[in-house]
This record gives C-alpha cells, sequence and structure tokens, in this order.
C-alpha cells in the first residue's frame, strides 16, 4: 500500500513559540523532523487569525528541509505568488476555499510550488476526484481547521478511499489535526504517509531545551512502525 515511500513527520509551528519560530525550526528539525508544516489563517476562512507571507519569508532560511505551507484562506488565488516567492516547497488550498480549486492548483503549480489540495472533516474525498493530476498532496483534516490542539477526528475511511482513489501516482496523503502516538497508527495504517503534528511534537520542550521534540517524535515514529508497512 504504501510500502515505496517513507513516513514523514511535519510539526506545526502553530505549536512552537511564536516570538522564536527561526530557532524553533532549527530546533525541530535538528531532533529529526521530516517537513516543517506551516499554517496560515485568515480569520474568514477560519476563525482565527496566524501569520502571513512575510513570516513564512522570515522562517525560511533556518529550514533545511521542506517548507510545507497549509493554507487557510480565502480567497487564495491572489496570495499564491506571494508564499511561493517565501519559499513554500508545498502550498496547500482548502477545496472548501472558493468555487474554483482547480484552477488553484494549477496557479499553484505554475508558481514553481507543490501542489496541495486540503478536505475539511466533513468533505468527503470524492471532492478530489477530479483534481488528482493536479495534486501532489491531499491534505485530510482530521480537526475542523482554524486552531491547534483539538481532538483528533477520525477520517480513516477517508483516507482509505483516497489511497484507492490515488493508486500509484505519487501524491502524499498527509493527515492534519489532533496527531498523536495514539492516533497516528490509525490514520497510517489507512495509507497516511505524512503526519502534521503540532502539540504532540512541540509539548514539554523549548529552543534552551528542545530534546523532548525529539522523543516526542520518536514515540510517534515508534507507535506507527507496527502497522506503517
Ligand atoms: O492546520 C492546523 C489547524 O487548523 C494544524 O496544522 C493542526 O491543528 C496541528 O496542530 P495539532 O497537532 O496541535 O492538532
Ligand atoms: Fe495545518
Amino acid at each position: 500500500m504504501t510500502a515505496h515511500r517513507p513516513l514523514l513527520i511535519a510539526p506545526s509551528i502553530l505549536a512552537a513559540d511564536f516570538a522564536n519560530f527561526g530557532a524553533e525550526c532549527a530546533a525541530v528539525e535538528a531532533q529529526g523532523a521530516d517537513w516543517i508544516h506551516v499554517d496560515v489563517m485568515d480569520g474568514h476562512f477560519v476563525p482565527n487569525i496566524s501569520f502571513g507571507a512575510a513570516t513564512c519569508a522570515a522562517i525560511r532560511p533556518h529550514i533545511k528541509g521542506v517548507m510545507d505551507v497549509h493554507l487557510m484562506i480565502s480567497p487564495v488565488d491572489a496570495y499564491i505568488e506571494d508564499f511561493a516567492r517565501a519559499g513554500a516547497d508545498f502550498i496547500t488550498a482548502h477545496v472548501e476555499a472558493g468555487p474554483h480549486i482547480h484552477r488553484t492548483l494549477q496557479a499553484i503549480r505554475a508558481s514553481g510550488a507543490k501542489a496541495g489540495v486540503a478536505l475539511n472533516p466533513g468533505t468527503p474525498a470524492s471532492a478530489v476526484a477530479d483534481l488528482l493530476d493536479l495534486a501532489d498532496l491531499v491534505c485530510v483534516m482530521t480537526v475542523n481547521p482554524g486552531f491547534g490542539g483539538q481532538k483528533f477526528i477520525d477520517m480513516s475511511a477517508k483516507v482509505k478511499t483516497l489511497r484507492e482513489m490515488i493508486g500509484d501516482r505519487p501524491i502524499h496523503i498527509e493527515i492534519d489535526g489532533g496527531v498523536d502516538p495514539v492516533t497516528a497508527p490509525i490514520v497510517a495504517a489507512a495509507g497516511a504517509d505524512v503526519l502534521v503534528a503540532g502539540s504532540a511534537v512541540f509539548r514539554g520542550g523549548s529552543v534552551s531545551d528542545p530534546a523532548p521534540y525529539g522523543t516526542n517524535i520518536r514515540a510517534i515514529r515508534e507507535a506507527v512502525a507496527g502497522v506503517y508497512v
């Protein structure tokens, strides 16, 4: 099912120290993070405001690997170039964010970034059926977007459906929301290969004491080791 790709852990800096993003990104990468997940919220598509493209550009030099930008904004298209210029490797937009997600994914790829499409918990897998040729990543939300630290909503049936729909295409299935060592195996067994985790990674650590980040990342990896094959 997923044997051809490694399981990737993408800490969400929504749970990091906002006054210290650059150092937090470097610290969590040094502790074993595969990607850095960056949550952009506009107070309109979701009921919370986080930060925008200028913050992404500021943290980019502190990230050695992949910067994975999750846009919880509407409209999207006018801002794609800003996030691409900020150095996003993946730009993910929500299927619910507007009437023209197909055009949005085209625009993301045209910007040079890889294109992701996100699904809220209430949106079925079928919503991306005609988008897979334009997508490098499908993000399955396991919380209603807008806040970190929420309780996991089991979307494993949707993940299984997506994995079948995707087949052999090189498209990541990313899980976002409430991922920890208890919930990670549920979605990894269903076919997800990128796990976003904010609270469960940053809990207990800090830039001056980053070792807990590594412990928390390893705990998630060890929890999925038996089921991710
Ligand atoms: O997109 C998000 C919220 O809308 C965050 O990426 C997500 O909530 C991660 O945080 P946590 O692991 O604490 O749930
Ligand atoms: Fe996110």
